[in-house]
């Protein structure tokens, strides 16, 4: 039977991000979701996310868990900053914590209380440039723009991206409007191109000045969202690296707003914003009956 069936789950969103969190800390024997499992989950008899933080017993001392994190196709995102938002969240209300560190395929990350009461900062970890990192199918060895455009070839609609990985792979195009654009359209068409063997996420962003930014963005696995915090990290580095923004900027996302800063000391990009918690439910078993 799934380790999900009859499970509690918080049904969170970290500004309009949706969110599911599942603690498997204490279940017995399998703490593993499959990619069926994770898409029953998001179907309308569940509970339908755009990621499912999945937190497992964990594999290292000092950390509270090891947290899997799923986009709704089933897909596993390797970073989510609004998912972690609201998994510490969670911890700090059970607990009383102000601080905890999580283990995630991207690696360690430091959380703690933000600057105000409803405010949580996750430690995103360092970005990565290289074409290989992101991953790239080919090389380009300034990965600030990349050659890359949808639309017709004389007259592209979007162009030259700039490309970043925050242990998740994004795309940030430049625009003077983010709501000029049919991201729907041109969002899967970008996030499968042959150029992202891993796909992408693909946010389009406007510079409104240096302290600023408006982004949108087309999820990888899970489509347009409200937020993405990776995408807000993203953009927020690739602005500050083509010295276009400065190095703490707010970002203005559909679902709300995020601060951002790209510290200097250590290379690490802090998110800090809300995370809002909705409803406590169980997993109907029924949802898992046709899946292994
Ligand atoms: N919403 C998430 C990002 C999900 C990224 C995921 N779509 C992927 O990389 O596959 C965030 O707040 O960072």
């Amino acid at each position: 039977m799934s380790a999900l069936a009859n499970h509690a789950f918080a049904k969170m969103n970290g500004i309009g991000n949706e969110i599911v969190v599942v603690d498997l800390r204490d279940s017995q024997g399998r703490a593993q979701v499959s990619a069926a499992e994770a898409r029953a989950v998001a179907s309308p008899a569940g509970a339908p996310y755009d990621q499912l933080m999945v937190l497992q017993p964990p594999r290292l001392d000092g950390t509270e868990a090891y947290i899997t994190i799923y986009n709704n196709d089933g897909s596993e995102a390797g970073a989510c900053g609004n998912g972690m938002r609201c998994v510490v969240r969670r911890i700090f209300e059970k607990t009383g914590q102000t601080t905890a560190t999580f283990q995630t395929r991207a690696g360690l990350l430091n959380c703690w209380q933000g600057p105000a009461p409803d405010l949580y900062t996750v430690d995103m970890g360092a970005p990565k440039f290289g074409w290989q990192d992101i991953p790239l199918a080919e090389e380009f060895r300034d990965t600030r723009y990349i050659e890359l455009q949808v639309g017709p070839i004389d007259n592209p609609v979007l162009h030259s991206p700039s490309v970043v990985s925050m242990g998740n792979p994004h795309a940030v195009f430049w625009v003077d409007d983010v709501n000029a654009y049919d991201l729907e359209r041109f969002g899967p068409l970008l996030e499968n191109h042959p150029i992202f063997p891993e796909r992408a996420n693909i946010t389009l962003a406007h510079i409104v000045n240096r302290d600023h930014i408006t982004i949108r963005t087309w999820e990888r696995g899970a489509g347009l969202t409200r937020a993405c915090g990776s995408a807000a990290c993203a953009t927020a580095v690739a602005a500050a690296r083509l010295k276009r923004a400065n190095r703490i900027v707010e970002i203005t996302l559909p679902g709300g707003k995020l601060g951002i800063e790209w510290r200097e000391r250590d290379d690490h990009v802090l998110m800090t914003g809300t995370a809002d918690f909705e409803y406590e439910g169980r997993f109907d078993p029924a949802l898992f009956a046709s899946v292994a």
